[in-house]
């Protein structure tokens, strides 16, 4: 499906109701598994999130996560704990490039039997659910916390508990404190200090009930239009100040693309101001990745420049998100230079118009770049996509008043 947008009327007293973080939900349906008495409020809808149920419930021997990472990843350990079950677990061709190997190796040390079906550090993979016999693994840190807390969310459920030492410097570290805050909360205790995790066993029927905070990082597109728009007002739930999800960072970024966020009772309120300070010259999004898209099309769209670093993960997600946004925003007329871990966008006003987006199968393209229709009319190729992690995006974008056909 190919959408065109354009924006036609204010954004005025606008509210809308955001569905629960998909890597929160994620962690406490692993959780939920282990421990059956867990209760979840506002579970995300996100795809990512129904395949991760899917899963769990499944019996059969091939599980197809598609693109979803976290579920690949929390999945992978799940099961190699499941003592006598055997699952192959595979993704899209996408997931099939995207390393596994780092988990698979601190799995094997624990006594985990997993081995490759097709290449050799990457899904598909067979898993034999076995008891794992150690308590104690080391693994690389700097490409992603999600086999971190893939370990983490098993751990409570091992006899002895688990302590994983962490390698190299640490990445999305964010991601790692909201899988302990989860865990704690759930009654599962546990530290991080000096690059060392340590699970505390807990066999107990754990009885609690948990509420997902609405999704930071879908909260940042409609961050993107406050920033973007002449004068504006949205108010979003469900959301607090004191939250587990990094991308919460938001609101301290955005006050330098002019838009201010108050948080109400269970909401922010996000309302554009005129008093924009100025852009760090430099700003590290390595505890952040998922709002870089987000912040380069802001910038772009209001003609500032940025130089973003801390980025080396993107180029390991649902596709290389360097290559892809340097390739559209020069489609608009933008400059972007990319190394490996950063991105530099020259400021620039114009922009060309009616210009077809492509997405490379990554929500966040299509949502990010969505925004841009308050500046100019585009098409965004295969929009489905944003169903990964956000599904009513496009019909929530119609209650902002934007066409989209
Ligand atoms: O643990 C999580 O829920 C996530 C961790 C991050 O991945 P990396 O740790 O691979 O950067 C993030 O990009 C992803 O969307 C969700
Ligand atoms: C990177 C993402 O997800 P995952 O790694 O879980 O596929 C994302 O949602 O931006």
């Amino acid at each position: 499906m190919n959408l065109k947008l354009s924006h036609i009327s204010s954004i005025e007293n606008k509210t809308l109701q955001i569905t629960g973080s998909k890597s929160e939900t994620n962690r406490l349906l692993i959780l939920q598994a282990l421990y059956p008495s867990i209760k979840i409020e506002n579970v995300s809808n996100s795809d990512d999130s129904e395949l991760m149920q899917k899963a769990l419930l499944s019996n059969e021997l091939i599980v197809d996560i598609h693109h979803a990472g976290t579920a690949m990843r929390f999945l992978t350990a799940y099961f190699a704990v499941k003592d006598g079950r055997e699952t192959v677990l595979t993704g899209s061709k996408r997931m099939q490039e995207r390393p596994i190997k780092i988990l698979v190796d601190a799995l094997r040390q624990l006594g985990c039997k997993i081995s490759y079906e097709k290449q050799e550090g990457y899904p598909p993979i067979r898993i034999q659910g076995t008891k794992p016999i150690a308590n104690q693994v080391e693994l690389q840190a700097n490409v992603s916390s999600q086999y971190i807390s893939a370990l983490m969310l098993i751990a409570g459920s091992l006899p002895n508990g688990l302590v994983i030492t962490l390698k190299g410097k640490v990445t999305s570290v964010p991601y790692i404190n909201m899988t302990l805050s989860l865990l704690k909360d759930v009654g599962v205790k546990g530290t991080f200090e000096d690059n060392v995790i340590t699970i505390q066993p807990n066999n107990t029927n754990l009885n609690k009930n948990v509420v997902v905070e609405s999704d930071w990082s879908s909260a940042s597109y409609f961050y993107s239009i406050i920033a973007l728009s002449d004068n504006a007002e949205v108010t979003i739930g469900s959301y607090k100040q004191e939250s587990y999800q990094g991308d919460s960072s938001l609101a301290d970024i955005y006050k330098h693309l002019g838009v201010k966020t108050t948080f109400g009772q269970n909401s922010i309120t996000l309302t554009k101001s005129n008093v924009a300070t100025k852009f760090p010259e430099e700003l590290n999004l390595s505890n952040s990745p998922d709002i870089a898209q987000t912040i380069v099309v802001t910038c772009f769209g209001l003609g500032i420049g940025c130089y973003l670093t801390g980025l080396h993960t993107l180029k390991i997600k649902e596709t290389d998100r360097l290559e892809a946004l340097k390739a559209e925003i020069e489609k608009l007329g933008g400059q972007v230079t990319i190394t490996q871990d950063s991105l530099r966008l020259e400021p620039m006003t114009l922009l060309n118009k009616d210009i077809s987006i492509a997405t490379y199968n990554d929500h966040r393209m299509a949502m990010a770049f969505a925004p841009l229709a308050l500046r100019t009319d585009l098409f965004i190729e295969d929009a489905n996509v944003v169903s990964k992690s956000y599904p009513d995006f496009w019909s929530d974008l119609k209650k902002l008043g934007f066409k989209v056909s």
